[in-house]
């Protein structure tokens, strides 16, 4: 895969393509720390093969857990993850993986030794402060306030109060180890909105199918029973989000493009790409047999949607909304500015640069159609904001997207797919 200044290919033509999406990075991470706090051995079933996924596998190892390849592709693997005692004295890299720096630490505190954490240069910016006092509030010993940073347990557990507005993560990452600890936890949050509920929904969901006891009945408060977690034998779900860029290109090219292996119910957030993508004009169906298919009008509408559970979709609506016929506002979304990049800085900066019109506000963007021309699209290390760069490459002539190899983070095939369903590799 090139590294640098990729030119996004111009789609000739309407797409028509099946595009199958390797695991959710999301199901991936909790799986596999799930599978390492278990009673006993358990298998992730196709597994995500990425950046974010490798970093997990690697920190789960250094702290003692056994992962074993049963079975591979190049985009995915069935796990055997064997838990072992959490081992201190370890180092774990979380890169720029939010799932690494959130959900990693609670397990640390379990070790018998500290472990130490840091990662890209730009995740020691990425928020982490709730989480890390949260833990020394549970009773954990922890040096610094944002990567690098050190943990050493133990931790007896109990009641917190966090801010979670930056990161639902900070919840998710709390509750998956709670029930390993002596006393349960019991968090309650406490400021602005949550983000990215059904993030935290997909956490408890996969916590209770492990015979973790949780109560989320109360707005804002989640309480988890200590207990054992029990070994799974789980097959993750394709990657909704990362359908984003795919289904828009049917958008962008009035053609269609079919996922299968939709499932039909589901706490991953990119299910609301079905909702979103007919509200910007697409025809969007899903059939009981789980195959997705968005067919484009071959003309966007621009959309005013609160996207503050879906953040992680802002990057493709920001650019389907730059090839809009119409105006678009995305509110909600403050705490993509903690993403792995400013995400609402560097979309309103690149898509300007391309010769468009968009405007940061306080919690969005706002999007106004203006014909675009070609130009570098930067990715800033981020996964999402490189995709978002081809799908305005589709329609603008000249689009070079800066490190495409960026897409590594959750989509290591993405060039090689994207040329697959353009017909071009
Ligand atoms: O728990 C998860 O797997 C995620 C939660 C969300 O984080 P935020 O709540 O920080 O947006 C999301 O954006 C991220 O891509 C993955
Ligand atoms: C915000 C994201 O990732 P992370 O898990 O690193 O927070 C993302 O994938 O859009």
């Amino acid at each position: 895969m090139p590294a640098q200044h990729w030119p996004a290919p111009v789609a000739t033509g309407p797409v028509a393509a099946s595009v199958e999406l390797p695991g959710s990075k999301s199901v991936t991470n909790r799986a596999l720390v799930l599978a390492a706090l278990a009673e006993g051995p358990g298998i992730v079933r196709r597994a995500l093969r990425s950046r974010d996924a490798d970093l997990m596998v690697a920190a789960l190892r250094a702290l003692g857990a056994t992962l074993e390849p049963m079975a591979e592709t190049s985009a995915s693997v069935d796990w055997r993850v064997t838990p072992g005692p959490v081992r201190g004295g370890a180092h774990v890299d979380a890169g720029l993986a939010g799932t690494v720096m959130r959900f990693v630490p609670p397990v640390a505190a379990l070790a018998d030794g500290p472990v130490t954490f840091d990662g890209d240069p730009h995740a020691r910016k990425r928020p982490m402060g709730p989480i890390l006092d949260a833990l020394r509030a549970l009773g954990a010993r922890v040096e610094g306030d944002a990567l690098p940073f050190t943990v050493s347990g133990p931790v007896a557990g109990g009641e917190v109060t966090i801010d979670a507005s930056a990161s639902s993560q900070f919840v998710s990452g709390l509750l998956l180890t709670a029930a390993r600890f002596e006393k349960g936890v019991t968090i309650r949050h406490s400021g602005p909105p949550v983000p990215s509920q059904p993030h935290i929904d997909m956490t408890v969901q996969m916590l209770r199918a492990a015979g973790v006891r949780v109560d989320d009945g109360e707005r804002d408060v989640w309480r988890v029973e200590p207990g054992p977690v029990a070994p799974r034998d789980l097959t993750v779900e394709p990657d909704l989000s990362n359908a984003a860029p795919f289904l828009a290109a049917a958008m962008v090219t009035g053609g269609t493009v079919t996922v299968p292996g939709w499932p039909a119910v589901t706490t991953q957030p990119g299910d609301a790409l079905r909702g979103l993508l007919t509200d910007m004009g697409a025809t969007v169906h899903l059939t009981d047999g789980g195959e997705l298919s968005v067919t484009g009008a071959g003309r966007i509408e621009g959309i005013d949607a609160d996207l503050r559970e879906v953040g992680e979709l802002t990057p493709t609506i920001a650019a389907l909304a730059a090839l809009a016929s119409s105006p678009s506002r995305v509110r909600g979304v403050a705490h993509l500015r903690g993403h792995e990049t400013d995400r609402l800085a560097a979309l309103a900066t690149e898509i300007n640069r391309l010769g468009g019109d968009a405007e940061e506000t306080d919690d969005g963007l706002i999007v106004r159609p203006r014909p675009l021309h070609g130009g570098v699209f930067h990715s800033y290390d981020d996964h999402r904001m490189a995709t978002a760069g081809a799908v305005i490459g589709l329609a603008v002539p000249g689009v070079e997207v800066e490190n495409i190899a960026t897409t590594g983070k959750t989509l290591p095939e993405f060039t090689a797919m994207w040329a697959s369903m353009l017909g071009t590799e």
